[in-house]
């Protein structure tokens, strides 16, 4: 049985940025992943979205991650509608993809850090392989989450990633206050933000020539 690896890179991408983009590249590469698959949630468990609509936040997924041939995107949280609870997803996936297939839910450590929180996280651990990435630096250390689980916890995969400080709720204060975002997200992604007006955009480049030097 040839079997494939596929990555899943959930999350609200209200809006996408370089952070996660970085992430799901380096479990892709560490983990041998065949492909990766974003999932933006309709409605993320305990979380609040607001500024951009769940098919915004979808178009901008798929802006992102366009010219990256071992990324994908589906709509299945979004068509779902409801709580999009990752064990939910995982059943239909590991469901419709069958046992040749080893699923990787890629996560950053202040997610892997709240897993026991989620709804039904053991069925979750014996679904994928639970991908926590974390700093060079070691000081968000995932120990603790993987002790919690016991032998499940051997389903917990640490991948190191280069720190960065980029988050969406930075990404839309700064948008709302007219800041640059540049080079935190894909051009694409900010053209589109523009076009739309989502956070409110007003932004638009301004500038005066140089006098020749
Ligand atoms: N800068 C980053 N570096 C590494 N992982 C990240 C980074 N930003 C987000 N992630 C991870 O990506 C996944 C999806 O995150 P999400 O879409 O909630 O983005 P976010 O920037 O954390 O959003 P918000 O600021 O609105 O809470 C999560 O597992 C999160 O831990
Ligand atoms: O299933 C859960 O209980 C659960 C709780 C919190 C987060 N998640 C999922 O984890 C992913 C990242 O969530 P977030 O809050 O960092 O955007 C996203 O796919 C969420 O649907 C899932």
């Amino acid at each position: 049985m040839e079997i494939t690896r596929l990555g899943i890179m959930g999350g609200t991408f209200n809006p996408i940025h370089l952070g996660h983009l970085m992430i799901a590249e380096e479990a892709r590469q560490t983990f041998h992943l065949d492909r990766v698959l974003f999932i933006p949630s309709y409605i993320t468990p305990n979380k609040n979205i607001d500024g951009a609509t769940a098919e915004q936040r979808l178009a901008m997924t798929r802006l992102a991650t366009a010219d990256n041939p071992y990324f994908a995107v589906s709509d299945l949280e979004i068509r779902r509608k409801g709580r999009s609870y990752t064990v939910d997803t995982l059943r239909f996936l590991k469901e419709f993809y069958g046992p040749s297939y080893i699923l990787y839910f890629i996560s950053g450590t202040d997610t892997i850090q709240d897993l026991p929180q989620w709804y039904k996280p053991e069925e979750i651990l014996s679904l994928c392989q639970f991908v926590g990435a974390t700093r060079p630096d070691g000081t968000q250390s995932i120990g603790q989450v993987v002790e919690h689980f016991g032998e499940l916890g051997k389903h917990i995969l640490k991948l190191t990633v280069p720190t960065m400080q980029i988050s969406s709720t930075e990404l839309r204060h700064r948008i709302r206050s007219g800041l640059s975002v540049r080079y935190m997200m894909p051009k694409v992604v900010i053209e589109y933000i523009e076009k739309h007006g989502v956070y409110q955009c007003t932004a638009k480049n301004s500038r005066q020539p140089l006098k020749n030097i």
